[in-house]
């Protein structure tokens, strides 16, 4: 038997603005809670505009979607559109490509259309495939200049990178561009697509998933600040929406911000 939240993760309040730091026991105990959030922000997706519009991350967000997801009961995402925050340019059979994990972990378990997911093309130069990935997340999006997902889901490496954005690299200063090209990852594959600070920060809701303890310090730079210029992941400010960290404890050890924990129903 699964440990469940200690919270009903429904109970999590929608805020039009301010970031929300919220801390669990352990992974275990966050996984569903972010299971529930996708749910509740598809729901409300659904009935504002009929769709829900999701960005997928690769790391660790693999696994504890695969696992939770599937998990919810009466899921529905026949009208679900998934597209990536970031990409490795590697073949989709590659161990190394986000779609080829989400593919065989997740879209085989949940009824996404194959008209849901927006994957790169990876036979594609990476520029050629920046373009295209732009143009098809355009086409998908008509009615706006910038797409704007419905919700975001982000890791943080311990650089302090998110997506494919990594520190100190000329791509954090892209102010044109909605998907960019990278070739110079210092993470590798050094060939990646990754959407751009524009669109990120006009998503209506980003949630940025972080656990244990190796996370512990670069965590406490981009939640409270430190020496020298903002890491990416604390770039990430949506204009208009909603900002969660869910950490783990482990995550959260060097933190003296106040943050909310979720089994004290005095601080929801
Ligand atoms: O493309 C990549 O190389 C990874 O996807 C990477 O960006 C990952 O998302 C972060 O390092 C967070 O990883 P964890 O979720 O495992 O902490």
């Amino acid at each position: 038997m699964l440990p469940q939240p200690s919270f009903p993760p429904s109970s999590i309040p929608v805020r039009m603005s301010g970031r929300r730091v919220v801390v669990f026991p352990s992974a275990a105990e966050l996984g569903p809670a972010l299971a529930h959030l996708v749910a509740s922000r598809a729901d409300k997706a659904l009935l504002d505009h009929g769709r829900f519009s999701l960005g997928l991350s690769g790391g660790s967000l693999v696994s504890m979607l695969s696992k939770e997801l599937p998990a919810l009961p009466d899921l529905d995402c026949s009208h679900w559109l998934a597209g990536f925050c970031d990409e490795r340019l590697v073949p989709f059979n590659d161990g190394e490509s986000t779609y080829g994990l989400y593919k065989n972990q997740l879209f085989s378990k949940i009824n996404i259309p194959d008209s849901g997911v927006l994957a790169i093309d990876p036979s594609l130069s990476v520029q050629e495939c920046a373009e295209d990935y732009a143009r098809k997340l355009k086409e998908a999006f008509p009615k706006e200049d910038i797409p704007v997902f419905d919700l975001l889901l982000l890791g943080m490496g311990p650089d302090g990178h998110t997506c494919s954005l990594f520190p100190d690299h000329p791509l954090l200063e892209e102010t044109q561009k909605i998907v960019a090209p990278i070739s110079d990852s210092p993470k590798p594959p050094p060939q990646r697509v990754t959407m751009t600070f524009p669109m990120v920060n006009l998503a209506r809701c980003v949630v940025f998933v972080s656990t244990g303890g190796s996370k512990a310090p670069v965590l406490k730079q981009v939640l409270e600040g430190g020496e020298g210029p903002a890491l990416p992941a604390a770039r990430v400010v949506p204009s208009h929406g909603e900002l969660f960290w869910l950490i783990d404890e482990p995550a959260a050890a060097s933190l003296t911000l106040q943050v909310e924990r979720p089994g004290s129903a005095a601080k929801l």
